[in-house]
């Protein structure tokens, strides 16, 4: 009754308005109370650990899974009664998209938009190879395609139908950083041609191309976000190291509990807190003959303090 009364504040002018979310599987909360307002129109990243729930909450809002509790809308859609309708207003690019590998690239989209029952069938698999460029290796068998290029396959199945919403779970895992580039290009036109895109990556370059980010840790939204509000947020500060021997000391900054993250890369060491002071005794105890200089923090040493952070948080409350 009460999430009755509550679906009546969602707002239509969002792709996606959802609350609470919450899915078990067995004993294992996936999405703990997950709640997402995305306008329509953006690009939006969805980051976090593995297993942190990105799957399973793409998934509900997609209307492919049922929530255990919470509500929320689609598109303006009802994600738990209004399934359907969602599944043919959305394009879902999932971690193992597949295709039919002895068939060519023509043929692949040419089934598919006889799934979606689009008419000419010739016109718009024409149309749909050209604006992703794929005219000119229409000919060529699915399964003889370098992994860029299959995710532009993937692409071009997913968006055939001209969805408002596009859904990409990890769409360019193991793809060359070319192609990644291209792949996101992709990505930017089809917003800049009104269509919302909710992406789950890895990729740091890639959170970077969005226009707001959203953290899972454990299945609980960590933080959201544009890239520098969030880098803000996690509050760190960051020194960085070069010299003889800087390798060799990040050892011991992990070890010692001031230092929130301590890793290399870059040629150089790279240390970061939350605590200034703290930070600063630990240099000078393990820093000695090193050139430090602070540093801007970046988004990678903002996500992995905070998933470390969140370690830390679960075991100790495990501990209690
Ligand atoms: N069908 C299922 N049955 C049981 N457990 C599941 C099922 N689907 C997901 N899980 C569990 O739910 C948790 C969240 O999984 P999910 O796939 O949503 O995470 P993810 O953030 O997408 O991970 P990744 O980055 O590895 O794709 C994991 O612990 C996973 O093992």
């Amino acid at each position: 009754m009460r999430e009755k009364a509550l679906q009546q504040n969602l707002s239509d002018d969002l792709a996606i308005d959802v609350c609470d979310l919450v899915k078990d599987f067995g004993s294992k909360r996936a999405v703990d109370k997950v709640s997402i307002q995305m306008p329509r129109g953006q690009v939006w990243g969805f980051l976090g650990p593995n297993g942190s729930g990105k799957t399973t909450t793409i998934r509900m809002i997609c209307g492919l899974l049922e929530p255990t509790s919470g509500y929320g809308n689609c598109l303006g859609l009802d994600i738990q009664k209004e399934a359907d309708a969602i599944k043919k207003a959305t394009g879902y690019m999932t971690q193992k998209f597949s295709f039919w590998e002895d068939m060519t690239i023509r043929e692949n989209l040419a089934f598919v938009a006889r799934l979606y029952q689009l008419h000419p069938i010739k016109q718009v698999v024409d149309e749909t190879l050209k604006t992703l460029g794929l005219f000119d290796r229409q000919h060529q068998l699915a399964g003889h395609l370098s992994g860029g290029w299959k995710q532009r396959l993937a692409l071009a199945a997913v968006t055939m139908h001209n969805p408002a919403l596009l859904l990409l779970d990890e769409p360019t895992a193991g793809v060359d950083p070319q192609a990644r580039r291209d792949f996101w290009d992709e990505i930017h036109r089809l917003a800049g041609s009104g269509m919302t895109v909710l992406v789950s990556t890895h990729y740091m370059d890639e959170a970077e191309r969005c226009d707001r980010i959203v953290y899972l840790s454990h299945g609980k939204i960590m933080v959201q976000g544009r890239v520098q509000e969030i880098v803000k947020e996690v509050g760190l500060v960051t020194f960085k190291a070069t010299g003889d021997g800087a390798r060799e000391r990040v050892e011991a900054f992990r070890r010692d509990d001031r230092v929130d993250y301590a890793s290399y890369f870059g040629a150089a060491l790279h240390i970061s807190a939350r605590d200034r002071q703290a930070l600063q005794a630990a240099i000078g105890e393990f820093g000695d003959g090193l050139q430090w200089q602070e540093i801007e923090t970046g988004l990678e040493d903002a996500f992995i303090a905070l998933s470390q952070m969140q370690h830390m948080q679960s075991n100790t409350s495990g501990k209690g």
